[in-house]
């Protein structure tokens, strides 16, 4: 087998049966020429192990190997699809590792030696819950050099929104503390079999070699909480379910009490952390 012996995915669906299931987060794309443009999204693959969370039918996989991935483990929970992904094994020897289990249970930074991208079209239902952890990786820098993931473009926007749009949240701010997050391409739902509901987007994350300012993951976490727990109100009122002296806190932040969460930026949120960390530990 050689790649060019690799059937059109959607002979590979019909030959496999693979019924997108839903609760899987399942929509494949099955344009090899999208997929080639997302992998090279990511950078440089040359020099890279990629880890790949749902290859699905193995749209992506074959367009990051096309594009040179040194080698790509792929990690998928649906059975259904191990056919498939094996005939992709057997077209690029010793370059693609399938692991048989569930993202959210495996310890990926153990996964591979070397410079590790992860590039991968999210199951929309876990999107959020897997890139809130990669972003909380400790130590910082963390393992892998780049994070290349499609979103919903709702998701995406919150990840890039700046301070002062209604998009601006608890999501931006932990992305933007640790790396610089942009979007690289819109993805029009006719893309994708069967097509989700919502317009997609790819963004690329590229790690911070340190946070944008110092603060304690933890206690930025809190307090970023706090303030977006009522992002309309001043700060003076959200703060105090921190259950410290809040005009205090504000003042040792050098913050006014009258600004909103919403208006904050990521450097002031960090220096709130700052100021929380030291009051409560006074
Ligand atoms: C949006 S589809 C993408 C499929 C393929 N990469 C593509 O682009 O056509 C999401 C994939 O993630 C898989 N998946 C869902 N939950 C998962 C989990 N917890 N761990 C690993 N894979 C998961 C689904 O089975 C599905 O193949």
């Amino acid at each position: 087998m050689t790649p060019d012996d690799l059937p059109p995915l959607r002979e590979v669906i019909a030959a496999h049966e693979l019924r997108a299931k839903k609760s899987l987060g399942q929509n494949f794309l099955l344009d090899l020429n999208l997929t080639g443009r997302i992998a090279r999204a990511a950078g440089s693959l040359e020099d890279h192990t990629i880890i790949e969370v749902g290859p699905g039918p193995g749209g992506l996989t074959r367009a990051l190997l096309a594009e040179g991935a040194k080698k790509v483990i792929a990690i998928e929970r649906d059975d259904r699809c191990l056919a498939a992904l094996a005939e992709i094994t057997a077209a690029y020897p010793g370059r693609l590792e399938v692991i048989d289990a569930d993202a959210l249970k495996t310890d990926m930074a153990a996964l591979a030696g070397g410079p590790v991208r992860i590039v991968a079209n999210l199951p929309y239902n876990i999107a959020t819950v897997l890139l809130v952890g990669w972003l909380q990786t400790e130590p910082w820098p963390p393992w892998y050099d780049s994070l290349t993931l499609m979103f919903q473009k709702e998701v995406a926007d919150r990840i890039i929104a700046e301070p002062g749009s209604k998009s601006y949240g608890r999501l931006a701010v932990l992305a933007q503390w640790r790396t610089k997050a942009q979007k690289a391409f819109d993805v029009d739902r006719a893309a994708f079999t069967p097509p989700p509901k919502v317009t997609s987007s790819v963004v690329h994350l590229l790690p911070r070699p340190a946070p944008l300012a110092p603060a304690d993951p933890k206690a930025l976490e809190k307090v970023v909480a706090a303030a977006f727990g009522q992002r309309r109100k001043m700060i003076r009122a959200s703060l105090k379910t921190l259950g410290l002296d809040t005009p205090a806190l504000i003042e040792a932040a050098g913050l006014r009490p009258e600004e909103r969460a919403e208006r904050l930026s990521i450097e002031e949120f960090c220096a709130l952390a700052r100021a929380y960390e030291a009051m409560k530990t006074a």
